[in-house]
């Protein structure tokens, strides 16, 4: 049920964009119907820069013709706007603790990705220390402050965290492919390991999954301008 009524919902976002992922699930999790307007981020839609006339980036969300940009707030108008089901914990100091840890990843994970793609060599392999020991803090920090028993972070229901790592997934899977190293592993993150395992499987997740093929090939010309640019 929304608050108020709701008569037109509209995500501007990118197939490979985990952030725009975020959205999809969000919304599908609330059982928001929308529609989706692919953009080509080369060049981009008159209706993109006029939305997010301040960043230019996907994802924005359009309802009633009401604009809202950046993932994580999109993420917390969306679990304000449709209550059902809620995506953060009642109890105050719980939903700080989510919020602390999803800012975490966007602080510390994400440009840990960029910084593990963008670098070669030894950096390259000290970028993916690093964000290996990111992953271990958060696994500690999930533990201590969130984690009631699974299966999800959020504890029966997939949550907010839930949402972000379980879209972030399929950036440490294309990290792994693209440097051979083992980046996110059960034996390290146990309990995160489980809940995007959990997560994964659930259908609103299965549905808006990129095709492996598409990763793969992606992966591959990855490579191939890596290994051009070095001259190999
Ligand atoms: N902080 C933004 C980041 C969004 C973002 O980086 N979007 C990328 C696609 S993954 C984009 O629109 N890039 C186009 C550009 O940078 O011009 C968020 O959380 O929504």
């Amino acid at each position: 049920m929304a608050m108020g009524e709701v008569k037109e919902v509209k995500l501007y976002g990118f197939l490979l964009s985990g952030y725009c992922t975020m959205v999809h699930h969000a919304l599908k999790l609330k059982g928001v119907a929308y529609e989706y307007v692919e953009e080509d981020l080369q060049n981009k839609s008159q209706a993109l820069l006029e939305l997010n006339p301040v960043y230019k980036k996907v994802p924005v969300l359009v309802v009633d013709g009401k604009p809202v940009a950046e993932s994580l707030v999109i993420l917390e108008y969306v679990n304000d706007m449709w209550k059902d089901p809620p995506l953060l914990p009642e109890d105050p100091h719980k939903r700080s603790k989510v919020r602390f840890w999803a800012d975490f990843v966007y602080q510390k994970l994400v440009p840990g990705i960029y910084a593990i793609q963008n670098t070669k060599g030894e950096e390259q392999q000290k970028a993916i220390q690093e964000l290996i020991d990111h992953l271990s803090t958060l696994e500690d920090g999930i533990q201590k402050d969130l984690f009631t028993g699974g299966p999800f972070i959020n504890g029966e229901r997939p949550g907010l965290l839930d949402v972000i790592m379980g879209s972030a997934y399929g950036g440490f899977k294309y990290m792994e492919g693209l440097t051979n190293a083992k980046i996110i592993e059960k034996e390290r993150t146990p309990l995160l390991c489980s809940s995007i395992d959990a997560y994964v499987d659930l259908d609103v997740v299965k549905e808006t999954a990129i095709p492996d093929a598409m990763l793969q090939e992606l992966i591959r010309a990855m490579r191939e301008k890596a290994s051009a640019s070095s001259g190999a």
